[in-house]
């Protein structure tokens, strides 16, 4: 396989991209990053897509979680502990509450860039380019900070480094230790609704390792974890920059990230995303809205798996509650009439998105969990494998989205509303969220 130029693939015609001001320093800029080393390497690609093929035959399950949007901001040894600790907190509970492996992949370190609805944004009678996430410009409404400027996509690269840096440290350096479970979550516990179920499995998991640790049994998976990263392949720029020959295979990796994904925007078919994410080995996924034909879906599969890899593709729907039980049995069923293998993986935020009167936008947890349901729901009817939630949630105590144990209101919104762009679950409603889904799971609801 060969990797396309980015002239050629500006020719065939991106969606979503900045429009840059001054090309010389965007092309400096491409220059600098195509000299970059990897930030993943080809063989963990590799090790995710044989993860994914697992997902794919119904034999584990995703969760691929994280920000809306990270900042460069947002790289601190703290935010990064406390988005894996949440992301950990859930897995453990699904793995062991459904007794599922479950794949753990990160909206994390590369998910800078944003597609909008609008090219412009305006306020009080003034309009300026729209925020396209850290990759692209500033969040702060002026000129300035709103002007595409090429040399984020470097700082792109070294943020999406000094994250993975730390993600490596945490998963495989002691804090990932199941021992530590309970400390997890210590601060939190104490007043959150999920307390209790969370503090009786971390009894039960104690129990288990001491009688593990009194048998001699000591496996490595109880003291570090396979965590991945992924992003939304966006800025074709960024993205060609840091895709690569892998030495061992002589095939095209992006090695951004060890999972990329096209979004709901940037699907076309003969668009230059889904050409440039033919071309590599990583595994990928594609968003799917509710306009999604399955003559479409398959068509996208052809292109981007015509080898049929197992675990190479991943069709992550996102369909709003009111729609899913209509509209995904048909793909599924074709899809898989069809004879193509695909992990399917629910995405219950983008579809239920919505603004309140006081001007958030949010999201209601009870829309996000009958999303799940119904996911789950049309998959067991057909017999295929619900095999992944892939989710927006931050390990803060913030208040972007409605509802939950804590019974959030449009009111409460106010307080903690930090996202740049689309709101997060907190880290009482992601822990919420994994009970859930657990017990969907193992068929108790
Ligand atoms: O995260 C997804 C999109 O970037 C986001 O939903 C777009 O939001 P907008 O409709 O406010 O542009
Ligand atoms: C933009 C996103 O989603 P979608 O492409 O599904 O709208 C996203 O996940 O950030």
């Amino acid at each position: 396989m060969s990797i396309p130029s980015l002239e050629d693939l500006r020719a065939v015609g991106a969606a979503q991209q900045p429009t840059y001001p001054d090309l010389d320093a965007r092309d400096r800029a491409v220059e600098k990053l195509r000299k970059m080393p990897p930030l993943v390497f080809a063989g963990e690609c590799d090790a995710l897509r044989d993860k994914m093929a697992a997902v794919t035959r119904g034999e584990a399950f995703l969760l691929q979680g994280g920000d809306c949007a990270e900042t460069f901001e947002g790289v601190t040894a703290e935010n990064v502990r406390n988005k894996l600790r949440v992301l950990l907190s859930m897995a453990v509970v699904l793995t062991y509450a459904a007794s599922v492996p479950v794949v753990k992949v990160g909206r994390l370190a590369g998910q800078y860039a944003k597609p909008r609805s609008s090219d412009t944004e305006t306020r009080d009678g003034v309009t300026l380019p729209a925020y396209r996430g850290d990759a692209v410009n500033g969040f702060d409404f002026t000129p300035e900070a709103r002007h595409p400027d090429p040399q984020r996509l470097l700082d792109v690269y070294h943020a999406s480094s000094a994250t993975l840096n730390l993600a490596r440290a945490f998963t495989t350096g002691g804090y990932a230790d199941l021992k530590q479970m309970h400390a997890w979550n210590t601060d939190f516990v104490r007043n959150s609704p999920v307390r209790e179920r969370y503090e009786r499995i971390g009894d039960e998991i104690d129990r288990a390792l001491a009688f593990m640790e009194a048998i001699g049994a000591d496996p490595d998976e109880l003291h570090t974890v396979d965590f991945y990263s992924s992003h939304e392949a966006l800025v074709l720029e960024y993205e060609h920059a840091l895709t690569r020959i892998d030495s061992r295979t002589d095939q095209p990796y992006d090695v951004s990230g060890h999972f990329v994904w096209i979004g709901e925007r940037t699907r076309q078919l003969d668009g230059a995303h889904v050409e440039l994410l033919s071309r590599i080995a990583n595994p990928i996924g594609v968003k799917l809205g509710p306009t999604t034909t399955a003559d479409d879906a398959l068509a996208l599969y052809e292109k981007l798996n015509p080898e049929r890899i197992p675990g190479k593709i991943t069709f992550i729907t996102r369909f709003g509650a009111d729609k899913i039980r209509d509209l995904l049995p048909t793909l599924v069923e074709k899809v898989t009439a069809a004879g193509a293998e695909v992990a399917w993986v629910t995405d219950p935020m983008h579809g239920n998105t919505f603004a309140t009167d006081n001007g958030y936008k949010t999201r209601e947890f009870d829309a996000v969990i009958d999303e799940v349901r119904g996911f789950f729901e049309v998959h067991r009817a057909l017999g295929t494998w619900p095999g992944g939630m892939h989710v927006e949630l931050t390990g803060d105590d913030v208040t972007e989205c409605l509802g939950g144990g804590m019974k959030l209101s449009a009111q409460d919104l106010e307080h903690r509303y930090e996202t740049l762009c689309d709101p997060r679950l907190n880290r009482a409603q992601s822990l919420e969220l994994a009970f859930l889904v657990a017990e969907m799971l193992a068929g108790r609801s």
